[in-house]
């Protein structure tokens, strides 16, 4: 499945990477940085539905999505635009993004900033940390109980928030067993790349929404998606394609969200 594939790059890509940059320079390169933003309070607004709006230029599943590829002009586009929060893919082989992005997209936004990679070692969260994210993802599929339960604690201590991403109840349990408090449900199948809003719906019974920050990821495409995940209570969308195949990707956050124009 491409998870593997992506995970097998990651392995051999993150042991140059260690060569390159020993963790005690990415530990100095981290300090003096202002401390990370804090995630779910931005993605929690009582009432509303945020939206996480997320810049990548392509994805394994559908190719280049984006030709003249800017991640700070899209981003800046998003704030104004009303995002709660940004997403940024810095994987490089499978999504063309780069660790750089990262950083030029934080200087550009006052919102948070979620890394949108494949974590599985934690090198990877201090790089993140150094890089000046606010959040990362974990991907529970990627992971053993026993790694999710270390890079969750590391983040925590470095300050930054985790989005703990899972597809089937089994994965939910483990994230919850091991104490995350924003999940985001993806909606994609890693096998198939088949995209069904009906996974958040089914996952969403089984938390407890009082104490748990739920995101719904993949798949995201129209006002009326929105607004049945708005229904079911889910506090925030995680929305890349539709926005990013957009000439004015502000313009198409814009009319995902407001319920007041037609379309
Ligand atoms: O998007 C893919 O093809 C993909 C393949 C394998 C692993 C992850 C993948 N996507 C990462 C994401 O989580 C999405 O970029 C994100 O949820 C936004 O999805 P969308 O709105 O459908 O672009």
């Amino acid at each position: 499945m491409i998870l593997d594939r992506i995970l097998a790059h990651k392995r051999a890509e993150l042991a140059s990477r260690k060569r390159i940059m020993p963790l005690n320079e990415l530990e100095k390169a981290a300090q003096g940085l202002p401390a990370p933003l804090p995630l779910a309070p931005s993605i929690r607004r009582s009432g509303e539905l945020a939206v996480i709006a997320e810049t990548k230029k392509a994805s394994p599943s559908k190719g280049i999505l984006c030709k003249n590829y800017n991640p700070v002009k899209i981003v800046a586009a998003y704030e104004q635009a009303g995002a709660a929060a940004i997403s940024v893919l810095t994987e490089e082989k499978f999504f063309l993004g780069h660790p750089c992005h990262l950083v030029l997209v934080k200087r550009a936004v006052r919102i948070p900033v979620l890394r949108k990679d494949f974590i599985i070692d934690p090198y990877q969260i201090y790089e993140s940390r150094a890089l000046g994210a606010d959040a990362v993802l974990l991907i529970v599929a990627a992971l053993s109980p026993a790694l999710l339960a270390e890079l969750t604690k590391l983040a925590g201590d470095l300050g930054l928030s985790c989005l703990v991403e899972v597809h089937t109840e089994r994965e939910l349990s483990q994230a919850l067993a091991y104490g995350a408090e924003i999940i985001g449900i993806n909606n994609r199948n890693l096998h198939n790349f088949v995209t069904d809003l009906s996974v958040t719906f089914n996952l969403i019974d089984l938390i407890d929404l009082n104490k748990i920050t739920v995101v719904s990821e993949s798949g995201i495409k129209n006002k009326g998606d929105i607004l049945r995940l708005k229904e079911r209570g889910v506090h925030a969308a995680l929305v890349g394609e539709a926005l990013v195949r957009c000439a004015e990707p502000g313009q198409g956050l814009i009319k995902l969200t407001d319920f007041r124009a037609g379309g």
